[in-house]
């Protein structure tokens, strides 16, 4: 699924060409007074991908997002959305953010909260809010506080989608939902990104559902960046074997054991695969599933990021904006 392939922008006039960053981080970390919450990261997210942020709780996640919407400021390193700082009018005026806690005001009808979603942001589509609204027989007179917390997840959907952003950030954003509303705002939101070239970033836990949305992949554990990249990339480079996990087994050797025992009923071993497989028993690629699994269980597996997601020296991006300062 590329999405990128479909982006015909937004009509900002910021419309991302293909092969655009939506986000690059450079050594990107936020210390607390306990440690660090996140620590070292850098990657590139390229615009017009369904991103899956993974990781188990308190790995960094909403830290990264936050640091994304610029209402957490870095400790370390530099973070672009679209080439700009994050708290650059640019940035704010592409980006939506659904957070877990979904802030609404209670004492708003829907009516009115999507009134003021229209008169802050200059690209809003009453349609596209309104008809995420309807689906969910939600009455445009009821006030948010007499919603249940599904219904009021589908107005923060509502506002979120109703902005036209080229990133939509979205933070957990499924769990009060029952699975056939769901399984109807993926798809709202597959179709949406795939029709407007939206780069969507989503943390969740249900890892079954982030295989049928997600084209990327972003996991982390303890504050650093374990995986990066496309999710076929990152499935076909590993593999599951039917051969003992403690690597004894001979084949082993130009592979990297991820996880060696599953105990999931499919071939026993994930290895990152480091060469051919020379041995003539059953390999299979890891569902996208099957692959997290093991990366959430062995936190301290090598971290895998694919070319796409690599980024460059930050002296190469200093020198790239010296030179934008100088061609502007
Ligand atoms: N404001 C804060 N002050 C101190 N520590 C914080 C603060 N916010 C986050 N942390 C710590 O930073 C780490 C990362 O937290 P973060 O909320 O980013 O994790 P997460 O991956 O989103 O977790 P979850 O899946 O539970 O939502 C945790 O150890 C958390 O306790």
């Amino acid at each position: 699924m590329d999405h990128a392939a479909a982006h015909r922008g937004n009509g900002t006039g910021f419309a991302p060409p293909v092969g655009e960053s939506a986000i690059e981080a450079h050594g990107l970390g936020k210390q607390y007074r306990r440690g660090w919450a996140l620590r070292d990261v850098s990657f590139r997210l390229p615009a017009g991908r369904i991103c899956g942020l993974v990781g188990p709780n308190g790995a960094g996640k909403s830290t990264l997002m936050g640091l994304t919407t610029h209402m957490i400021r870095p400790t370390t390193g530099d973070l672009r959305v679209f080439g700009a700082a994050p708290g650059a009018t640019e940035s704010v005026l592409r980006t939506a953010f659904l957070t877990q806690d979904k802030p609404l005001f209670r004492r708003f009808t829907v009516a009115e909260t999507l009134r003021l979603g229209r008169e802050l942001n200059p690209q809003w589509e009453q349609d596209v809010a309104e008809g995420i609204v309807h689906a969910g027989q939600v009455p445009l007179t009821a006030k948010i506080g007499t919603l249940s917390g599904g219904q009021r997840t589908r107005v923060a959907f509502a506002l979120a989608f109703g902005k036209r952003p080229d990133l939509l950030i979205l933070d957990e954003p499924m769990s009060d939902l029952d699975p056939l509303v769901r399984r109807e705002l993926m798809a709202t939101l597959t179709a949406e990104a795939a029709e407007h070239g939206t780069t969507v970033l989503v943390s969740s836990h249900m890892l079954a559902e982030l295989e049928y949305i997600c084209d990327y992949l972003l996991v982390i554990a303890n504050g650093r960046l374990r995986l990066a990249g496309e999710v076929n990339e990152l499935r076909a480079a590993h593999a599951l074997l039917d051969i003992p996990g403690d690597g004894s087994f001979p084949a082993v050797a130009p592979h990297t054991v991820i996880e060696p025992h599953r105990g999931e009923g499919r071939p026993g071993v994930l290895v990152r695969l480091g060469g051919p497989i020379a041995y003539g028993g059953p390999a299979e690629p890891p569902t996208l599933e099957e692959l997290l699994l093991a990366y959430l269980r062995s936190p301290d597996a090598p971290s895998l990021i694919t070319p796409s997601a690599r980024v460059g020296a930050v002296r190469d991006i200093i020198a790239r904006d010296r030179q934008k300062a100088v061609t502007v």
